[in-house]
């Protein structure tokens, strides 16, 4: 799978998002190590809080069938924008993986690479839990 195609199913996941408020649609594409794919849309609520970002459907969907071991992410907004993770999604990826790589595209031949790292440094994971707490 390669990263144009992973975008384009992060494209064809778009046309698929429930956007009546912002009317900003946005896919996600998500390859496990193992070469499955899971695609996700945004998905908006008319109480806005409920609102679930494109990237975070493909990760749940992942999870929720067992699927951890996240090797890559694409991103679609509009084909003339990059769209980046917004905060909550960058907490979402960073939990499976400081390495997962995002395929931030406008178009199957534009887009730009970064790993989570890269987008959420110094970050909270789920290691920092193990560390000693310094109290009781
Ligand atoms: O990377 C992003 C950025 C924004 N959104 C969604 C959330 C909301 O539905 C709309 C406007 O913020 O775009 C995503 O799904 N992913
Ligand atoms: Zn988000």
């Amino acid at each position: 799978m390669s990263y144009s195609q992973l975008i384009a199913k992060a494209r064809e996941a778009q046309k698929k998002a429930y956007v009546p408020y912002s009317n900003f649609p946005v896919g996600a594409a998500l390859l496990t190590k193992s070469g499955k794919i899971y695609t996700g849309c945004n998905i908006e609520c008319a109480s806005y809080g409920g609102t679930n970002c494109a990237e975070r459907t493909a990760i749940f969907k992942a999870v929720s069938e067992g699927d951890k071991d996240i090797e890559a992410i694409a991103v679609v907004g509009a084909t003339d924008e990059y769209t980046f993770p917004c905060g909550i999604c960058r907490q979402v990826i960073v939990e499976y993986g400081k390495d997962i790589k995002l395929i931030i595209a406008k178009t199957e031949e534009e887009y730009k690479l970064f790993t989570i790292d890269d987008l959420l440094p110094n970050s909270f994971t789920p290691e920092d839990l193990d560390k000693p707490k310094g109290c009781c």
